[in-house]
């Protein structure tokens, strides 16, 4: 999958993203990571890439013409690129849609800066805006990084084993279970008994069990679309009466 990043800012990008599991999938062949500044596209000799706003008021808007020129530079080069924008009047990025964009072949992530994009770009060029979340950033470039490590991880041979990126948070819609490893006690604390009894059963029975308790405590919402059994549910209403005691 290739990942076009246009930003003002690319070693901003690019250390995070060439270290690691990222990093080795870049080596692997298996993600290719490009990243363009949009500053090059800027015409003038001071290379100006913001001006004020139009209708007054504070701060500056990224200029059309470079980001319309780089933007449309990249798309040459990726006719099946979809184009998205980051920014906190978008879509909120989830596991859903970082899976439904894994299976894209290309995609291009437009990092805004200062107030915003000029809204015409937004018209001429970009296909959808996505939001992190309900957050200001400084810039789009940490959501873009965001947006490749989560649907980067989920593309086949990146994670290595390519089970653990389908048991884990979101993915039956229910958060993780809790996890542990050596050793078997820490500062009093003991490692739950099923995880040492090898009843691959019993482990899978508490594991699901744990991870309902999770999304009960933390995100009650999520529990409207995971697929529960009636003893399930029990639990939940249980825990749920528990939690408002
Ligand atoms: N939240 C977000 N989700 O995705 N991007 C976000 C963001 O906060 N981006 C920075 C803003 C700063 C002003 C200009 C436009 C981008």
């Amino acid at each position: 999958m290739k990942f076009d990043v246009l930003t003002l800012f690319p070693d901003m990008v690019a250390g995070p993203l060439n270290d690691s599991i990222i990093g080795r999938g870049i080596e692997r062949g298996l993600i290719e990571l490009n990243l363009w500044n949009i500053r090059d596209y800027a015409v003038d000799r001071h290379r100006t890439v913001d001006d004020s706003p139009y209708g007054g008021g504070a701060g500056m808007v990224m200029k059309v013409e470079p980001l319309y020129s780089c933007i449309e530079t990249v798309k040459a080069k990726r006719p099946e690129a979809r184009v998205i924008l980051t920014s906190p009047r978008g879509v909120p990025f989830s596991q859903e849609m970082a899976k439904e964009l894994a299976g894209l072949t290309e995609l291009i992530i437009v990092c805004g800066r200062y107030e915003g994009i000029d809204e015409r770009v937004t018209e001429l060029c970009i296909d959808q805006e996505v939001s992190i979340g309900d957050f200001v950033l400084t810039g789009g470039e940490l959501a873009a990084m965001v947006i490749v490590d989560a649907v980067g991880r989920l593309l086949p041979g990146v994670l290595g084993c390519d089970d653990s990126s389908v048991e884990e948070s979101f993915s039956d819609g229910l958060l993780e279970y809790p996890q542990y490893t050596r050793p078997p006690e820490f500062h009093g604390l003991k490692v739950p008994e099923v995880l040492l009894s090898g009843n691959h059963q019993e482990i899978a029975k508490w594991r699901r069990q744990q991870a309902i308790l999770r999304t009960v405590a933390a995100r009650p919402e999520l529990l409207a679309n995971a697929q529960l059994t009636p003893a399930e549910r029990t639990l939940v209403a249980h825990a749920l009466e528990m939690r408002h005691e």
